[in-house]
């Protein structure tokens, strides 16, 4: 699969002067509900409304969703509201049921996107349809089967294809739901800079009132829409309660938001921004020579400590390095996490090199 300029084509073509918006209940509970939900986002930037009517669920025994009768009630929103609607499906006989309804847009969730088999099946099942399909990324941060994943559904003939970023698992506990790794969705654009990607914060965050900020972010790197879970009641909502909102601040939300250019043609601001590259520059080669003679030390220490049959790991030492690194880089406005994962590589890259000294 390669970029290609007509991925992106259905999302141009609703012509939109704002970020595709993707809202609605989690989950579809009634059609009373649906339908309220969907009558106070009518005339709002939503172009489609969503509602889950098969939820994948952790256990068994809690809220599965209502099936297909959720789909006549996607109907009905329709015709009332004139808004495209959409849904998860996450198995072929859910495909056949959603085209047979004309649902709008529908969306593989992150636990079926992990399964190349059933990524197979939901592919065949939608093959040559012209309806967009969005894949989640895989609940785990592996951006091959996520492209794998779309790569599929793509060589079935789907031509109107897009991609959700909705975080990973992490067993460590952060303050999201699931990790954004916003790193492996700057890769993902990289790769494939027009397959539309939408941003779902509700999954992310788990919370609604931390929902803006990641929004933000997402906008700022150059994301296509957000997919936000909206509920009247949210507290009182079937399924994932904490981190719907009310269709009031989503409207807010969506007025709040910065929309960023994606350049600027004033002389000014091009003058001061390459002068401030150019700076980047030069420290980015001076940190490329310093982490040279760095490993040009570390080799030294390997050849030394081949003569002695010394182990490479140094717990003592490597532990006094990190705990002061933090507390300079503290003083230097930069955060421990960062400090953490940049020395991490670097102490990894010293082990590499001491291993090849040492064994070589
Ligand atoms: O000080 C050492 O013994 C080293 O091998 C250097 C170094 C490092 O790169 O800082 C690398 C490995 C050890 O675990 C500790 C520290």
């Amino acid at each position: 699969m390669e970029n290609n300029k007509e991925m992106r084509a259905w999302l141009d073509d609703l012509n939109l002067n704002h970020p595709l918006v993707i809202a609605g209940p989690c989950s579809a509970e009634t059609e009373e509900q649906v339908l309220k939900i969907a009558h106070e986002l009518k005339d709002t930037d939503v172009s489609y409304f969503r509602a889950g009517i098969w939820k994948p669920r952790t256990r068994p025994g809690m809220f599965e969703g209502v099936g297909a009768l959720g789909l006549k009630w996607l109907q009905k929103v329709k015709e009332e509201t004139g808004m495209k609607v959409c849904t998860e499906v996450a198995n072929a006989a859910h495909v056949k049921l959603a085209l047979e309804h004309d649902i709008d847009l529908l969306w593989i969730g992150a636990r079926s996107t992990v399964s190349p088999f059933i990524m197979q099946e939901i592919a065949d099942a939608l093959e040559g349809t012209d309806k967009p399909v969005l894949i989640k990324n895989p609940v785990n941060p592996d951006l091959a089967l996520w492209l794998g994943g779309i790569e599929r559904i793509y060589k079935s003939g789907v031509q109107n294809i897009g991609a959700i970023h909705r975080g990973f698992s992490t067993y460590a506990k952060t303050k999201f739901r699931n990790t954004p790794e916003w790193q492996l969705a700057i890769e993902f654009q990289n790769k494939f800079p027009d397959i539309p990607l939408i941003n779902d914060p509700s999954h992310i965050t788990g919370k609604r009132d931390m929902i803006m900020e990641v929004s933000q972010e997402a906008l700022d790197l150059n994301f296509d829409g957000l997919m936000i879970e909206t509920h009247y009641d949210p507290e009182n909502a079937w399924s994932d309660a904490a981190q719907q909102v009310t269709p009031e601040t989503l409207v807010q939300i969506m007025v709040d938001l910065k929309i960023r250019k994606e350049g600027s043609s004033e002389e000014d601001y091009n003058k001061t921004l390459n002068t401030l590259r150019a700076q980047i520059d030069v420290v980015d080669n001076q940190i490329i020579e310093l982490l040279g003679k760095r490993m040009e030390a570390a080799d030294g220490i390997g050849a030394l400590k081949k003569t002695k049959n010394v182990a490479v790991l140094q717990n003592k030492r490597w532990n006094e390095i990190l705990g002061k690194m933090v507390i300079e880089g503290e003083q230097h406005g930069l955060s421990e996490e960062f400090i953490l994962r940049m020395f991490k590589a670097v102490h990894q890259e010293s082990i590499n090199h001491q291993e090849k000294i040492i064994n070589g």
